[in-house]
């Protein structure tokens, strides 16, 4: 019995219709969805896009599996409580058998044409909360671990070698260091008994039940794990019904009482506010709304970037692959990415990083360097550019040449901007500190502006699980506030007039309505001096151009999305402006303040709306 289980702290919650009662803590439903997860062999895997699929279209949603009566009849703990959710049928593995398909190809030998042609491009650049620092931490084990106890155990034995150079024939000294090597035996204990009721304490805290456990024994892992799988049938069963709702409906209950029983369960069962958990379920289907949850628990690939200021991809893959790096690359739509499926070394301090020859990056950081395409002796700015890995992925598209304006305002994030401006041998950057609303002010008439923006970090969920609860519904209004003020400076910044450039790229790395076409809307709406224009990217779901009742400009379809189940990369957002001229229309002011009211009298209500939804939701699956 783990630490856990002798610590008896809460039961699992009785599960139908009782889910409003505090149920097991985030980290044990983790731990559950882990052992689930293990236990699935056909355990849904996110596929990236394949070269033929890289045109925007979704997923298939998969054909609603067939209801079947509830599996042998067992009951559960959860099965005490009565309620008519109870008596929903569970859905068949036909699902899961579909997921196949979605097996991610790993480890097959690289292309040696793809690496070839990374001589002949111009390459491209990074973000992501986590791969912030020189040593970027990626949650992967070749990437580095802890090894405390270990640790803890060495340095005992350290002790007791510098002790055996003490007097061996004295007793007392041989009984001094006996008593020594216990006290610091105890000593250990108590730290572990203090770390197991700080533990308890914490998990008391994330389930607001009381240290005395209030109503509740004792969560036993089986229990809990049986309630957790319960929850998650009963997730695939209502998206079965919803996919089927005049067949599969029972009569007495609505689609919104259907909706208001899979957000609580989606809540629950993958560990989210219940306000986040409805906002990202509304962006899509049902069932790929589960997928888009699914693929958030799951860490995404770790990929880097070639830095051609320095090698050659062909060149960088085989040294790695010399220190025991498994790698190939990323995929046709990238020359200078690589994606790492092992290593026998730390790939965050091998002398290949440390010589500045690859930045650890995410794939989706590429892109808004991509759709930025800066050329060679441009001016470019990068206004929020810290930790530098789209900076630093500029400065390598302008071979070094021009210059490249890296701002950000926080200065303690300015120190490893500057670290990775040094390692990857970058020579035409300058680093500034200014809030980026103060551009053009500080400076302008420049080529190209990236704004790859402060966001929620929506689509960095499986690297930053706290956003699962500690975004809130003032961070959806002031987040957007900043990014509409920003995206105003940004266009600004540029002159319309550049002979080769002229163009505004706009990313964030979430995927929330308010913060992507909502601000690009704004923008196009406070700026009729710049369109939208392609990214260039072949491959991405089309934006928004309505939602929830509110509709943005036509061409909001020309910016792209990209999602963790639909692409296996961190969900992202990309638009690209092309200012046509530098007069801005007087008429049209820049009161933020005024607009977001007026955005929220346009937008939608947050719950579903049936008939409208309905349509979007077809519109959805028919892309
Ligand atoms: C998504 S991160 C940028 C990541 C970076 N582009 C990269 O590729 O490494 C957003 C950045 O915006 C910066 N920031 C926040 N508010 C800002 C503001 N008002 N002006 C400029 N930068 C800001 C943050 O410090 C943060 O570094």
């Amino acid at each position: 019995m783990g630490r856990r289980a002798k610590n008896k702290q809460a039961p699992p919650t009785p599960l139908p219709g009782t889910l409003e009662k505090k149920g097991p803590s985030r980290r044990q439903l983790s731990k559950t969805r882990k052992l689930q997860r293990a236990q699935d062999s056909k355990k849904r895997a996110p596929e990236p896009e394949s070269d033929e699929e890289s045109q925007p279209q979704p997923k298939k949603v998969k054909a609603a599996a067939k209801a079947q009566p509830k599996q042998n009849g067992k009951k559960t703990s959860s099965d005490k409580v009565e309620d008519s959710w109870d008596n929903l049928p569970i859905a068949s593995d036909d699902e899961d058998d579909e997921l196949d398909d979605d097996e991610f190809p790993m480890g097959s030998d690289m292309d040696s044409d793809e690496m070839e042609d990374d001589e002949e491009e111009i390459e491209e650049g990074d973000d992501a909360p986590d791969n912030d620092g020189v040593f970027p931490q990626v949650d992967n084990d070749f990437l580095g671990g802890s090894g405390s106890e270990a640790e803890e155990e060495q340095s005992l034995d350290e002790d007791d070698d510098e002790e055996e150079g003490s007097d061996e024939d004295d007793i007392a000294e041989f009984a001094g260091l006996d008593e020594r090597k216990s006290r610091k035996l105890e000593a250990r204990k108590a730290r572990e008994a203090a770390d197991a009721e700080a533990e308890l304490k914490e998990s008391a805290m994330q389930t607001n039940i009381g240290e005395d456990g209030g109503d509740f024994d004792m969560l036993e892992d089986e229990e809990d794990q049986a309630d957790i799988s319960q929850i998650n049938l009963r997730i695939k069963e209502v998206v079965n019904i919803l996919g089927n709702f005049k067949e599969l409906r029972d009569p007495a209950k609505s689609r919104q009482d259907y909706l208001d029983r899979l957000l609580k369960d989606i809540s629950t069962y993958y560990g989210y506010s219940d306000f986040l958990a409805e906002k990202l379920f509304n962006l899509f289907a049902p069932a790929e709304a589960i997928e888009f949850f699914e693929a958030n628990e799951v860490p995404r690939p770790v990929t880097i970037r070639t830095n051609t200021l320095r090698t050659r991809r062909r060149d960088l893959a085989q040294a790695l692959i010399n220190r025991g790096v498994n790698l190939e690359p990323i995929g046709k739509w990238t020359k200078v990415g690589l994606q790492v499926f092992e290593s026998q070394v730390p790939i965050g301090a091998t002398p290949e990083y440390l010589a500045g020859h690859y930045m650890l990056q995410a794939a989706s950081s590429f892109l808004p360097v991509m759709a930025l395409a800066p050329q060679e002796h441009e001016r470019v700015l990068d206004m929020a550019s810290a930790p530098g890995g789209k900076t630093t992925h500029i400065a390598a598209l302008l071979k070094n040449t021009g210059m490249v304006f890296a701002n950000d305002f926080n200065k303690d994030r300015l120190k490893s901007l500057s670290a990775n401006i040094h390692r990857l041998g970058v020579k035409n950057a300058v680093v500034c500190n200014y809030d980026g609303r103060e551009f053009p002010k500080v400076i302008g008439g420049f080529d190209r502006v990236l704004l790859d923006a402060p966001c929620s970090g929506t689509g960095v969920i499986s690297k930053d699980p706290g956003v699962k609860v500690n975004k809130t519904e003032k961070d959806f209004i002031d987040i957007p506030h900043l990014q509409k003020q920003l995206v105003l400076c940004a266009i600004d910044s540029v002159d319309a007039n550049s002979k080769t450039g002229g163009y505004i790229v706009y990313s964030t790395c979430s995927v929330t309505v308010d913060e992507n076409e909502a601000v690009v809307n704004y923008a196009l709406r406070k700026r009729p001096n710049v369109k939208l224009v392609s990214t260039g990217i072949e491959f991405g779901r089309e934006g928004f151009t309505r939602y929830r009742g509110k509709t943005f400009h036509p061409s909001l379809d020309l910016t792209r999305r990209y999602y963790p189940h639909m692409h296996n990369m961190d969900g992202f957002y990309v638009a690209k402006f092309k200012k046509f001229s530098n007069k801005i229309p007087k008429q049209t002011g820049d009161n933020v303040d005024e607009d977001v009211d007026q955005d929220a009298d346009e937008a939608g209500p947050a719950t579903f709306m049936e008939d409208e939804d309905s349509t979007i939701l077809k519109a959805e699956l028919r892309d």
